[in-house]
């Protein structure tokens, strides 16, 4: 566990799971220092974040593949322990545009693991993705699934995720990580005031839901009604973001410290039980009260029938289950889409001039 006297960096915390494990952390006492460079989130997210908790955030614009920048934010404080959500997302977007994937997701990744041995700072928790298990044999899907994403953005975590193993199977090294793999997170924070941000049209599926439910968008397409499950349309398995934030601070709380290394290991953090696209549309209807309009076209290049997580290792070693049900799921989301009918967009301001560190 990290020491109570140093912080956790924490990489791409203005963004939407970012943002909520800061408020985790910050409510168990954490001291956190975000940093953020704030091209798809934007700084009202840690106004926001300090207005939920009542605690100020340290936070630094910085670009991941800023290594010097990156070195002076180490240098400026006591930094324990790394989680590293930044990067980008976008599964489609990654086909079309896969060096910036490749350039901010693993060069990015890299700058920080070794400003972080330089640093002597190795105890991590990297932010991975069901997209790695591709269209996998099991559901639901262990650990031990075979990785084979489908994608340039997959294909960027399962690489890092080697990376990491790697630096963790070095002798004597002391490396301390965990690999989670997040399945679909959606839903916003109780309080109304965060929720995800999405700049441009949204690619997933919630984000979408809730922009047809405020008028923004006038009909959700849904891709593909031919797959082999009970209605034909994908299952995926949405959990809570609240949740997953909580999940982060079970992994930080397991890593061990340079003289008890645990290496590097992966957890599911899913909920275990899957639902269709056509029952999400129902879930979040039931929330706003009114059908929303939907259209079936064919299926998206990429997409795969079944993603559902065995969560019964994040269970057993981390002491860690997702609790909140898909209604109350909905029901945030829809809290804040309601709220912030164009998100942060409307909210002004950047991150102030002094937080900014910039050497390219
Ligand atoms: N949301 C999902 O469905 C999902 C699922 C699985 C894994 N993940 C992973 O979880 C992490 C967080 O996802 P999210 O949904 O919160 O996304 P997000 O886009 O809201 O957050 C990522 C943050 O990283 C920042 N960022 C991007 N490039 C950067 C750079 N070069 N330097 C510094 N900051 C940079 C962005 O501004 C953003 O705030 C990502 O690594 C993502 O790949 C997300
Ligand atoms: O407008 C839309 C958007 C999505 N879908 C469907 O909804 C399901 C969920 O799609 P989406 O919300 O885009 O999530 P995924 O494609 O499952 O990918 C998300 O979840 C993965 C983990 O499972 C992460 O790796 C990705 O980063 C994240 O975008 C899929 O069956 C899509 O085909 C639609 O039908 N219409």
């Amino acid at each position: 566990m990290s020491s109570s006297s140093s912080s956790v960096l924490v990489t791409g915390g203005a963004g939407y799971i970012g943002s909520h494990t800061v408020i985790e952390l910050l409510n168990d006492n954490q001291s956190v220092v975000v940093i953020d460079n704030l091209i798809n989130a934007s700084y009202e997210a840690i106004r926001r974040i300090e207005r939920i908790t009542g605690k100020k955030v340290t936070f630094y614009k910085v670009n991941l593949l800023d290594k010097k920048a990156l070195l002076e934010v180490f240098q400026r404080h006591s930094i324990g322990s790394v989680i590293h959500f930044g990067g980008l997302k976008a599964v489609g977007e990654s086909s079309r545009i896969p060096l910036d994937y490749y350039d901010i997701n693993m060069t990015g990744t890299i700058h920080l693991l070794q400003v972080m041995q330089t640093m002597d700072v190795k105890q991590f928790v990297f932010s991975s993705s069901a997209t790695v298990y591709g269209d996998p044999p099991l559901i639901p899907i262990p650990e031990t699934s075979p990785l084979a994403s489908t994608n340039p953005y997959g294909r960027t975590k399962q690489f890092v995720e080697s990376i990491i193993q790697d630096i963790c199977n070095v002798n004597n090294s002391n490396w301390s990580a965990a690999l989670l793999r997040y399945f679909n997170p959606a839903g916003a924070h109780p309080s109304g005031l965060l929720g995800e941000n999405p700049l441009g049209v949204p690619n997933n599926l919630m984000p979408y839901l809730s922009q047809v439910a405020i008028g923004k968008r006038a009909s959700l397409s849904i891709y593909g009604k031919d797959y082999p499950t009970k209605d034909g349309t994908a299952i995926r398995d949405y959990i809570n973001v609240v949740d997953l934030a909580k999940g982060h601070l079970a992994a930080l709380k397991k890593l061990g410290d340079s003289k008890n290394p645990t290496g590097c290991v992966a957890y599911n953090l899913g909920t275990g039980h899957g639902s269709t696209v056509l029952e999400m549309v129902q879930a979040f209807s039931n929330a706003v009260g009114r059908p929303l309009a939907y259209e079936i076209v064919d299926r998206r290049p990429g997409d795969v029938a079944n993603l559902t997580a065995d969560p019964t290792k994040a269970k057993t070693e981390l002491n860690w289950e997702a609790t909140i049900q898909l209604d109350e799921t909905c029901a945030s989301l829809w809290h804040w889409q309601s709220k912030n009918p164009n998100g942060l967009e409307d909210c002004p301001g950047d991150a102030p001039p002094e937080s900014i560190i910039c050497y390219i």
